[in-house]
């Protein structure tokens, strides 16, 4: 089975400078690897840390001490201390991520917004739309949305506007930071579909 992640000694450590220096030691020392086709579940208390890691994995947080490395254009890439330039291309091309909630960007309609992915990845605007329509209706947002800046979407649609931007493309790594938590079950089922389809297609 082919590597395609691998965390070794991986630490976070917050420092709260406007708050008398309070240090909160949130990773310590973690390492793991994930094969392709393979799903690893983050099971833990609230707080102890699970969205800290993805977003640590993904590049947001720059961690303590350790190394982050993942299989990109055919070799296992160091991802701690790169360079920005680099970071974006490992985004762009290998390493998804869904958000627990949409950054909304405001004036940017939903079929945009879902689109982007598959536009950056030099697709044309008729693929990425189609593609993105189809995620849509599986997720079941109602077309009369789809021209609409999600901003005013409920919590639920936000989250799966989400989730249909972060199935767009076919990522080989895809951090997925409770990707179900605020959808009613029809939906739930239809995320863990889809999650099912991307370990099938080799996505760890
Ligand atoms: N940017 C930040 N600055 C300071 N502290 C942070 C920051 N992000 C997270 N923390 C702290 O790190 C700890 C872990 O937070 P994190 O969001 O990773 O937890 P979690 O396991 O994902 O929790 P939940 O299941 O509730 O989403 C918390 O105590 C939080 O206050």
């Amino acid at each position: 089975m082919n590597t395609v992640l691998e965390v070794n000694n991986l630490s976070k450590t917050f420092t709260l400078h406007q708050q008398q220096g309070v240090q909160l030691h949130v990773l310590d020392d973690i390492s793991f690897s994930v094969n392709a086709g393979e799903c690893v579940v983050l099971h833990g208390q609230s707080g102890a840390g699970k969205s800290t890691l993805l977003r640590t994995l993904y590049g947001n947080y720059l961690p303590g001490a350790g190394s982050i490395r993942v299989l990109h254009r055919d070799s296992m890439t160091e991802l701690v201390g790169t360079a920005p330039r680099q970071i974006m291309q490992v985004r762009r091309e290998t390493m998804g991520y869904v958000s627990q909630f949409l950054r909304v960007i405001p004036r940017v309609n939903c079929l945009d917004v879902v689109s982007e992915p598959a536009l950056l990845r030099g697709w044309s605007a008729e693929q990425a739309r189609a593609r993105a329509a189809d995620l849509l209706t599986r997720l079941n947002i109602p077309q009369r949305l789809w021209s609409l800046a999600p901003n005013t979407f409920s919590g639920g649609e936000q989250q799966r506007v989400n989730i249909a931007r972060g199935f767009m493309v076919n990522w080989p790594l895809m951090l997925l930071d409770e990707p179900t938590a605020s959808l009613d079950e029809a939906n739930r089922q239809v995320v863990l579909q889809m999650i099912g389809e991307a370990r099938a297609a080799g996505a760890a």
